[in-house]
């Protein structure tokens, strides 16, 4: 017979999804989360965003089977999130994730491996692959205390998938993390997905977002304000974007006249030279200096 996620194509299936706490006096009722439904594919980077405060956390929390939905339901590879056996599935970074400080990396990881049930050579063997994988291997003798915020942001991806889940789910993965460290946990994120696991991921920094998910869900107020793909939400239907190089001043001349032409049509928004980031000039500057890394 097929087991629910095999009949699924959804990892996480969203649907009217509500979420009040009680707070302060006499218990008054904060919605958190109000009617969200939304769902993310099987091997899909999935990003949540929106403003501080408007539910992204209390999600992936309902997800994960930490808080119980008020109303609506979680499925994950078909199961509802409240079953343990579907947690087996799922691997989270938290916001802020705590390590003891006095352990190095590796003991770090094999505690993690050790309360996800690996034992003996398997855990061992996860753990060298986990190091390996997050490019902790030089560090793995290194008291955590002493790990800056993008090691420790890696070991904390290291223990989300020390038990080899099929969903990771990561709240603020870059927060605090400079350009350089930012851009390895963005690649580790791609690299994943590669490995065909599904990824719910929340971030702030938007033009990150944008270079790692397939698509993106816009929360406000503890709803979902516009959802989809990210390419088809971010294209700009009525334009076109045509860059060249080793243009002559002629052709450029010849270009405005052709679309001068069209009339009212037609017009040219913008002639001008493409800029690079600010992200991409940072990065160039500081990658050439041979540095150790301890980012
Ligand atoms: N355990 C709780 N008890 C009471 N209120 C809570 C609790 N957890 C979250 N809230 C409230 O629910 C709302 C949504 O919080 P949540 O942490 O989900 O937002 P968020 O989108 O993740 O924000 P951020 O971007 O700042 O992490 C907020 O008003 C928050 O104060």
């Amino acid at each position: 017979m097929e087991s629910p996620s095999q009949a699924s194509p959804f990892a996480v299936e969203v649907e009217h999804l509500t979420k009040t706490f009680k707070t302060g006096f006499r218990n008054k009722p904060l919605v958190a989360v109000r009617d969200l439904s939304f769902s993310v594919h099987q091997g899909e980077v999935y990003g949540l965003i929106g403003p501080n405060g408007c539910g992204k956390s209390t999600t992936m929390k309902v997800m994960l089977g930490l808080l119980r939905a008020t109303q609506g339901t979680v499925r994950v590879f078909g199961e509802s999130s409240e079953q343990v056996a579907g947690r087996a599935d799922i691997g989270f970074l938290p916001e802020n994730p705590y390590f003891y400080k006095h352990l190095n990396g590796r003991e770090t990881l094999l505690f993690y491996g050790k309360l996800c049930g690996l034992r003996g050579s398997e855990l061992k063997d996860r753990t060298e692959e986990m190091l390996k994988l997050t490019g902790l291997q030089h560090a793995a003798d290194r008291r955590v205390g002493g790990y800056s915020k993008g090691m420790l942001q890696r070991v904390g991806l290291g223990q989300a998938l020390i038990h080899g889940p099929r969903l990771l789910i990561l709240d603020e993965p870059t927060a605090g993390v400079d350009p350089v460290a930012s851009r390895r946990i963005r690649d580790l994120i791609l690299e994943l997905k590669e490995r065909g696991i599904t990824i719910v991921v929340t971030s702030h920094l938007l033009e990150q977002m944008q270079q790692v998910c397939d698509r993106v869900g816009i929360m406000s107020n503890g709803s979902m304000v516009r959802e989809g793909n990210l390419d088809d939400l971010i294209s700009v239907e009525n334009q076109t974007e045509i860059l060249l190089e080793n243009a002559s001043p002629q052709t450029l001349a010849a270009i405005r006249e052709l679309v001068a032409k069209e009339g009212a049509k037609a017009r040219i928004v913008s002639m001008e030279k493409p800029r690079t980031t600010l992200e991409k000039l940072f990065l160039e500057c500081t990658t050439q200096t041979g540095e150790e890394d301890k980012s």
